[in-house]
Parts: structure tokens; sequence; C-alpha cells
């Protein structure tokens, strides 16, 4: 049985779907039945679960997006920097319990000095150690710090994901909604690409460690928004914002984290991960408006 936290999320939603179509015992624990900053609750309920995996996908994000982390700032350590490190414990407390924990791309900016994507094996350079960070980013990379040297821990980083469901989470639906873009250069992870490639790091038994759960390659925001004009032929134009700096003072409280990952360790275990600009088209060609049945 996987016992899976934070189910109710978003990406939560995302594991129990693809846990319930591939057939996987599962069981999905909500806050209603454990506050996950109750340490001695979660500890004894992981360490009674006989669960013989588990995945993290609970943590904070701020909504409608990270510049709320600004002003919630316990909650984010609580959920971000704290959380997996209790998990690392019980864990440890269960025998070694083998796990997955959600973690982000955001802890780097940028693309690396050889312009190439930044692998697992580089320092975040968007992080509270490198004072330029939000605040939300910054307690991501703490959330890894915790997680070093754990040897039964899956750290799968997820970015800005897409698929083709319209919500306020979706990245497609934020470029769709937001009253002007800020053109940037990102990796980014189709999110049911994200949920399949994670689960499938453990049911294949691939060596543990952090993975760059990206899909292949990374898009402009110029490119995103041809493809959307291409696929969904809104017939209205897409505005930018002139620099970063416009963005920072008219839409934004906290810097962004716009980066370039590499994902070829993913790719060297077997596990497929489709390119960026094919997962884009196809969530585009199958897109979905929120409140249409899916
Ligand atoms: N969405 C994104 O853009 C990205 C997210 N991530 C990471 O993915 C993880 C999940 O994010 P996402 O799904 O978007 O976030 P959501 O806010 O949608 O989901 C968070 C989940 O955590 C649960 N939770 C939070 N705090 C507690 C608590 N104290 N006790 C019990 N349950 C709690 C929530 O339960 P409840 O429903 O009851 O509130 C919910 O199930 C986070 O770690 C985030 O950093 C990484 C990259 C991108
Ligand atoms: C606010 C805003 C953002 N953007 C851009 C900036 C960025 O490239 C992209 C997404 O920015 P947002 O502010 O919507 O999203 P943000 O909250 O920064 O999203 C992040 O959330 C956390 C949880 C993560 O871990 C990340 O991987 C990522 O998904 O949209 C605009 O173009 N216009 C805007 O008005």
């Amino acid at each position: 049985m996987i016992l899976l936290l934070g189910g109710s999320g978003y990406v939560g939603r995302a594991f129990a779907e693809l846990l319930r179509h591939q057939g996987v015992d599962f069981r999905s624990v909500s806050r209603s039945d454990c506050d996950y900053t109750q340490r001695d609750a979660l500890i004894g309920l992981i360490c009674e679960s006989n669960a013989s995996f588990l995945i993290n996908a609970a943590g904070y994000t701020g909504k409608p997006n990270v510049d709320a982390c600004e002003l919630q700032k316990s909650q984010c350590l609580a959920g971000n920097a704290v959380l997996p490190g209790t998990i690392r414990e019980a864990c440890a407390m269960a025998g070694d319990l083998p796990w997955g924990h959600v973690s982000s791309g955001c802890i780097y900016t940028g693309a690396r000095f050889d312009g190439g994507g930044f692998s697992e094996e580089d320092r975040p350079n968007f992080s509270f150690r490198t004072n330029n960070c939000s605040f939300y980013s910054g307690s991501k990379a703490l959330g890894e710090e915790c997680l070093v040297g754990a040897e039964n821990v899956y750290v799968w980083r997820l970015r800005i994901p897409f698929d083709h469901r319209d919500s306020p989470r979706n990245y497609l639906s934020k470029l769709m909604r937001y009253h002007r873009l800020l053109e940037a250069t990102n990796s980014i992870s189709h999110l049911g690409d994200f949920v399949r490639a994670s689960l499938e790091c453990w049911l294949r038994r691939v060596p543990t460690g952090i993975y760059n759960v990206t899909n292949t390659g990374s898009v402009t925001t110029r490119q995103v928004v041809g493809m959307i004009e291409q696929e969904l032929k809104l017939g209205r134009t897409f505005e930018y914002f002139d620099s970063e700096d416009e963005f920072m003072s008219l839409a934004a409280k906290t810097p962004r984290s716009n980066c370039v990952m590499d994902n070829r360790k993913l790719r060297a275990t077997g596990i497929p991960i489709a390119d960026v600009d094919d997962a884009i088209r196809v969530s585009l060609r199958n897109w979905t408006l929120q409140g249409a049945a899916l």
C-alpha cells in the first residue's frame, strides 16, 4: 500500500488519479485525518500505516501564486522546509520506509554558466543561501537540505505544471489569464507526465536520489503563446512586460524562478518523458475548459 500525503492538492490529485487508474493500492490521508504540522500525530500515522511506500505531495505554494508566501512565511516554512524533515524521521522510524518527495525546480534561476540546464549535481542558485530568492523558493531549497544523506528517498523536482485541463494552477491557463506576460525561458512539467515518471521511479526501483522531472528541453513564453494561438485560435492578442523590472513593479511581489533544467538523469533510467513542445501541443489539442466534463 502507498501512503499519499497531500492527496487533495493539485499535484496530489494527479497522483491519486494515476494510482487509481493503475490499480495500485493506496491510502490518501487528508488534513481531517491528520494535520501534518502535528509532528507526533504524523509520525504515529506513518509508523502505524504498514505502507510499503509513501508519496509526499503536501506542501505550501501560496495562492494564486508564490507572492502569497511572502505574507505567509510560517505556513510556508512548516509545509516546505519542516515537513520533509519530519517525514524523513518518521520513515526512518518505520524501518526505512522508502518514499518520494515533491520538490521544485524553482530553486534555480537562469541557466548554467555553460548555457546548459541545471543538473541534479548543481547547487541551488535561487535560495536563502544565495540571498536572491522568493520566500517560497528558499523554503523549498531548505526542504531539500533536510533530505541530504537520506538513502531511501526520491526527490522529484516539478516545474510550472501544465496539462490539458483549464485551471488557475495550470501554466497554460495562467498565460491565457494574466493581463500581461513576462518573457522568460523555462523547463516545465506536464503534470500527468510528472506523476507517471515519478511513480515509475519507485515501480522500476531505480536508484533513489534527486530527479529533475521536467519535460525534455525548454520553451520561451512567446513560444508557448505561439502554440496557444495556433491551437486554440482565441482571436486575441497577448501583451508583454517590457522588462523584468516592469514585471516586478506592476505584477509581482517577489522574483520568480525562470530556469532551464537538465532531465538526462531521469531519461538515463529508461523512464520515458515527452519533449516539452510535444507535451504542450497535446495538452492544447485536448484542451478542456474548467467546469466542462472531463
Ligand atoms: N503547483 C505548482 O506549481 C508546484 C508545486 N510543487 C510542489 O508540489 C507540492 C504540492 O503542491 P500543490 O499540489 O500545488 O499544492 P496544493 O496547495 O494544491 O496542495 C497542498 C496539499 O497539502 C495538504 N496540506 C498542506 N498543509 C497541510 C497540513 N498542515 N496538514 C495536512 N495537509 C496539509 C493540502 O491539504 P488541504 O487540501 O486540506 O489543504 C493539500 O492536499 C508542494 O510541495 C509544492 O511545493 C512544486 C512545483 C510546482
Ligand atoms: C504574475 C504573473 C506571472 N507571469 C509569469 C511568471 C512565470 O514565468 C509564470 C508563472 O508565474 P506565477 O506567478 O503564475 O507562478 P508561480 O507561483 O511563480 O509558480 C510556481 O509555483 C510554485 C508552487 C512552483 O513550485 C513553481 O514551479 C511554479 O509553478 O508566469 C506572467 O507572465 N504575468 C504575471 O502577471
